[in-house]
């Protein structure tokens, strides 16, 4: 498949390329340039017979309806799916209720998934895309934050089981992930600021001068400034496109560096029971208690610990559980798909940009971990 000719972009977007061997595709980064959304997705996908939209039942008629009359304009077939916002939707019910939707609406292998939502419904929509008469292609719109620098990029797709997060689904990537921040204008500002744990786990993970950066824009961030925004975006998208190039399944072990912070935060998930945090926040709380377990081991020292600390306060991220319960998290861990041989493996950082994977840690030192994130750094 050839990517998209430059020339043929509206100008100010950028395009970020995903050159994987099977499935290359690119990431398109624009402001205001939605009514140029459908016409874009239409000529990177000419043979698209069918364009079968799955919907945040929020952004329906702000966001998803326009897009539909776009493309029923150059005379596709569209049908739409609308999924009630919110964690829960990630789930069996849901999923099966997308493939009968699909299977009334006679999708076929020209159809089209186009995910009009947040990491939610991307999962989800992206999981029923993988699996509906075996695969049918899919187009990323996230439309917010943390979909547009993380969960629309990389392939990973699926859903909950009640006490499990994530645990049912499958790499499938998408054939264009197409993103307008312009959508970030109508987002809550506590769904912004969860979008920024992510960003600030880049940092963290790979890029230290991208941490600094963050460190000195912090407030522009939090504040939802445009520009700030649209830098952070276009980095992240790069670093974690850059991970997945290297490592598209997770099998070398550079993949599972973007799960920094995600054992402790998809614990904190599943035993909060998907609704008190959302997914950024609960990863905020994650990375804290990652970094104190690093400190423990010698890895980092606690001035690293001050810094993470600092800078996620000031993206207006939580640092503590106080109900977070040191045995139901352990048990939840187990569920993580980083575990090996029955044993649980962490990524933790050694330096600023720089994380490793590390197992046989012992279990004081991770309920110990847990403990302190029970209150805020003093
Ligand atoms: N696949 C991956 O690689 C990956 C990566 C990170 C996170 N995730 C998953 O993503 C999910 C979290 O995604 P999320 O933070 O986008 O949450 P979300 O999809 O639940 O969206 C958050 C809220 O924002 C609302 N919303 C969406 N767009 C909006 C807009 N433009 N204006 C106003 N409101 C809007 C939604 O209705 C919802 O209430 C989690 O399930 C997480 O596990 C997946
Ligand atoms: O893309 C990845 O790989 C990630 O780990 C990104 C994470 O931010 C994301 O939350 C992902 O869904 C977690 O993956 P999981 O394999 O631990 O479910
Ligand atoms: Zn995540």
């Amino acid at each position: 498949m050839s990517l998209m000719p430059e020339s043929r972009l509206p100008t100010p977007v950028q395009e970020l390329k995903v050159p994987l061997t099977a499935s290359p595709y690119s990431i398109l980064v624009g402001t205001e340039w939605w009514e140029q959304v459908g016409e874009t997705i239409h000529r990177t996908l000419p043979d698209m017979s069918h364009a079968f939209f799955v919907v945040d039942s929020e952004i329906r008629g702000q966001w998803g309806e326009p897009l539909v009359k776009q493309l029923r304009d150059v005379n596709i077939r569209v049908d739409l799916a609308e999924v009630p916002s919110g964690e829960n939707s990630k789930s069996p019910e849901q999923l099966a209720g997308l493939w009968e939707q699909m299977r009334m609406d006679r999708a076929d292998r020209q159809s089209v998934v186009i995910a009009v939502g947040g990491g939610v419904v991307g999962d989800l929509a992206g999981f029923a895309a993988a699996t509906f008469n075996r695969g049918l292609r899919l187009v990323q719109v996230p439309t917010t934050l943390l979909s547009q620098v993380d969960s629309s990029v990389g392939g990973k797709t699926g859903i909950n089981l009640p006490d499990a997060k994530n645990v049912v689904g499958a790499f499938w990537q998408p054939s264009l992930v197409v993103i307008d921040t312009v959508t970030l204008n109508t987002l809550p500002p506590r769904v912004l600021h969860s979008g920024l744990a992510e960003v600030a786990k880049y940092g963290v993970i790979a890029d230290a001068d991208f941490f600094a950066w963050l460190e000195k824009n912090a407030s522009r961030l939090a504040k939802a400034d445009p520009e700030a925004l649209r830098h952070a975006i276009a980095v992240s998208c790069q670093t974690k496109a850059d991970v997945v190039i290297a490592d598209e399944r997770e099998t070398t072990g550079r993949r599972a560096t973007l799960n920094y912070g995600h054992t402790f935060g998809h614990a904190i998930e599943a035993t909060a029971g998907y609704w008190k945090f959302l997914h950024g926040e609960a990863i905020s709380i994650g990375m804290r208690m990652a970094a104190h377990l690093a400190c423990s081991r010698g890895l980092v020292d606690a001035a690293f610990v001050d810094r993470q600390n600092a800078l996620l306060k000031q993206l207006q991220l939580p640092l503590s559980w106080d109900e977070a319960d040191p045995q139901g998290m352990l048990q939840a861990m187990q569920n993580d798909k980083k575990v090996s041989h029955g044993k649980l493996r962490f990524v933790l950082p050694t330096e600023m940009g720089h994380v490793q994977m590390y197992q046989d840690i012992p279990d004081a030192q991770i309920i110990e971990a847990i403990e302190i994130c029970q209150s805020d750094p003093s």
